[in-house]
């Protein structure tokens, strides 16, 4: 049924799972990215912040697989994606799970056959199997047993996010890439998934590649902020390391109006800023 297990090594924890070296990026001549390093440490939270345009989204499909890089190198658990033959490629693939900004789920299905689609795919499974397995998965994203059986269309936007991070754990993945997952949702739904993402890390031992505008999401979620700026990663660091850098738009988007209210927020509410 499936390919690996997932049992964390004791010396594994702060190990690098993916590392970017020198990744350069071009559109015709639109340069995205230019000699770009990024790590991401096993059971991080890793948020990938940057002002519209920057290329986030281009760096989590290069490190997926889906946007060859113009040059660089890039290693997903060790190995080079681009240099694997298709099989052994596809198996790491499958240690990845993507949650695509708008979700991408199939407007035909019902969001039990939604996330079966890759357990009948990818893992061999059975239809009947499958389902259960996918029922399994939305549980595990809270959604209440009855969506099994509904369609896309006649969900809440939070309830499509939900549904779509099922299907991104289908294949019970290691690194979790979400792009934007808290964009749409009001502040309470939004303010949910995070502890959603917090609590799934925690529980399943994900590492999580998470670009997002959402400050609060920043505060309430992420390890480490990797910052996209000049065409690489200006920084990546603990938040308060990254604020205090010596950067116009760092310092205007973390320490603006908007940014110090998250800020205050988090301190208010959070039991991890009593930390
Ligand atoms: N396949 C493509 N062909 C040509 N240009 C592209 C392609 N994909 C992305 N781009 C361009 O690359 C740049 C970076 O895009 P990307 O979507 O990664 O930005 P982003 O930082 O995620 O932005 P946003 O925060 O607005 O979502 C944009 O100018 C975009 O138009």
């Amino acid at each position: 049924m499936k390919h690996h297990q997932l049992e964390p090594h004791p010396d594994s924890v702060g190990e690098t799972v993916i590392q970017v070296r020198g990744l350069c990026n071009q559109f015709g001549t639109h340069v995205i990215h230019k000699d770009l390093d990024l790590d991401l440490m096993n059971g991080e939270i890793l948020g990938v912040v940057g002002g519209s345009g920057t290329g986030k989204t281009v760096l989590l499909r290069s490190i997926v697989g889906l946007n060859p890089p113009s040059s660089g190198h890039i290693r997903v658990f060790d190995k080079d994606l681009e240099q694997l033959p298709p099989r052994q490629r596809s198996l790491v693939e499958q240690r990845l799970g993507v949650l695509f900004q708008g979700g991408a789920l199939f407007t035909s299905l019902n969001l039990q056959e939604n996330i079966a689609v890759p357990l009948i795919e990818h893992a061999g499974l059975s239809r009947p199997e499958a389902e259960r397995l996918a029922r399994m998965k939305l549980a595990l994203t809270g959604l209440p047993p009855e969506a099994a059986l509904k369609y896309p269309a006649e969900l809440s936007g939070g309830m499509v996010k939900r549904a779509a991070l099922a299907r991104a754990l289908a294949l019970d993945p290691e690194v979790l890439f979400l792009d934007e997952p808290t964009a749409g949702l009001d502040p309470i739904g939004a303010a949910a998934f995070d502890r959603l993402i917090v609590t799934l890390r925690d529980a399943l031992g994900l590492t999580v590649f998470l670009v997002t505008h959402d400050l609060d999401t920043l505060y309430a979620t992420c390890d480490r902020i990797a910052v996209l700026a000049q065409k690489k990663v200006l920084v990546a660091d603990r938040l308060e390391r990254v604020a205090a850098t010596d950067d116009p738009w760092i310092q205007d988007y973390f320490n603006g109006p908007r940014g110090r209210a998250a800020q205050n927020a988090f301190e208010a509410h959070s039991p991890r800023s009593q930390e």
